[in-house]
């Protein structure tokens, strides 16, 4: 079940990925400017980010396995648009769809793991989901610029599209939502039961601590990785496309590594959940100071420990997931994980659109040729995003701590008296 979920999950990240590679290309096809080619990611993390609660209440209503189905049919529809759209207007509508499959599978995955896995294992393999699942952007930057420039664009898409069909047809036959039930159906969605369910998810600080432990963590690597990694490494640092290529690889080094030993960290001791994040975010927050004061273009290996840690940032953000599903009944899980899940992308959403401000406001001229002056305010804007989420992980922590047993949750059996 699980496996059947994670390959759903890797398409989605591939799908998600698919655009950072074709954006040459995709310039050329449908004859727009920069902004616009950045509205597509702006577009697709708006949806996404929109959409986690709807999806995680639809999951908590009809199960994971209808809701991975209909998320993998708009992922499908969505590529194959894309693949043949062939105005701006049409293939921005295709993202959408793309974006909406894509909100819709994380959550339900997460879900499965709950449901097929023995509770100590749940950390770790949640660490390798995450882990696994974002490989499938290496498979989208590879392949997909060699399909792109020996196939052409809509041959390229058609084939990506095609893994939906394979993976619906799958899923169909084999997925359960739990060994004791093909379909699990929660109950129905009345408007005051959806109001109940979010409150008494977000009333505990559990899920709040989740939720900005998220937000805190990820913004800097999906933010580098989706958008303005590239031009930071070459135009703000001064380094060949083929070194951004290889920092940005780095990236995803850091989460393959990474992953699963937070996994294990997090199972083996959870009540030190949130120090393992506060550490983590004051260790990315450590290493952008070092790069953005170094006078000149920091040097390589500096860059290169930059994009590690803040890759560290990505499985860092899985933790916020083990704060909803120890704080959270199983009903109301996949709706606690959805409100989670829009912390790091509000933030990366956030960011992006920021630092293309700022590097407008400090490019003279209305250029695109941003200068490194440009960059050093545009990433600085991410000060702001780290104070805020430290102050809300430090209040959070204390409230999460007040009202959680330790003993419960690291699973301590005291002999009776
Ligand atoms: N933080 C990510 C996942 C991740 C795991 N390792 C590195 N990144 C996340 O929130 N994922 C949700 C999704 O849909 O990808």
């Amino acid at each position: 079940m699980w496996l059947v979920g994670l390959a759903i999950y890797f398409v989605a990240v591939f799908h998600r990925s698919s655009l950072a590679v074709a954006g040459l290309t995709a310039a050329d096809r449908f004859d727009i400017s920069a902004s616009q080619l950045a509205t597509f990611t702006m577009l697709q993390l708006l949806v996404y980010a929109g959409m986690q609660v709807p999806v995680g209440l639809l999951v908590d209503r009809f199960g994971s396995r209808s809701v991975l189905l209909t998320g993998t049919l708009l992922m499908t529809l969505g590529q194959t648009g894309f693949a043949l759209a062939e105005s701006y207007p049409l293939a921005l509508v295709a993202r959408v769809f793309v974006g909406m499959g894509d909100a819709m599978t994380f959550i339900c995955v997460l879900r499965l793991v709950s449901s097929w896995f023995p509770t100590r294992r749940i950390p770790f393999v949640t660490q390798v989901t995450g882990t696994i699942g974002q490989a499938g952007a290496l498979l989208a930057a590879i392949p997909m610029t060699w399909a792109l420039s020996h196939l052409g664009w809509t041959t390229a898409y058609l084939i990506a599209a095609s893994a939906g069909i394979v993976l619906g047809v799958l899923a169909l036959l084999v997925l359960r939502d739990s060994p004791a039930a093909r379909t699990l159906r929660g109950p129905s969605l009345s408007f005051a039961a959806v109001r109940t369910s979010l409150a008494a998810s977000w009333a505990h600080p559990g899920t709040r601590l989740g939720f900005w432990m998220h937000f805190s963590t990820q913004f800097s690597a999906t933010t580098l990785a989706l958008l303005w990694g590239y031009p930071f490494f070459v135009r703000g640092e001064g380094r060949s496309p083929a070194t951004a290529g290889f920092l940005l690889t780095v990236i995803v080094v850091a989460i393959m590594c990474a992953g699963p030993v937070l996994g294990w960290l997090v199972g083996a001791h959870p009540w030190h959940r949130s120090t393992a994040v506060l550490a983590i975010v004051s260790a990315i927050v450590t290493i952008w100071t070092v790069v953005l004061l170094w006078p000149g273009n920091a040097p390589l290996p500096v860059l290169v420990v930059l994009a590690f840690v803040v890759g560290i940032g990505g499985p860092a953000s899985m933790i916020g997931f083990d704060l909803g599903r120890t704080s959270n009944p199983a009903e109301r899980l996949a709706s606690a994980s959805g409100i989670i899940n829009q912390g790091g992308f509000l933030a990366s959403l956030l960011l992006v659109v920021t630092i293309g401000l700022i590097l407008d406001w400090r490019t003279p001229g209305g250029s695109t040729t941003y200068p490194p002056s440009a960059f050093r305010w545009a990433m600085s804007a991410q000060y702001v995003l780290w104070a805020v989420g430290l102050t809300q992980v430090w209040r959070y922590r204390r409230r999460t701590r007040a009202v959680v047993s330790r003993d419960e949750l690291e699973g301590v059996v005291r002999a009776p008296a």
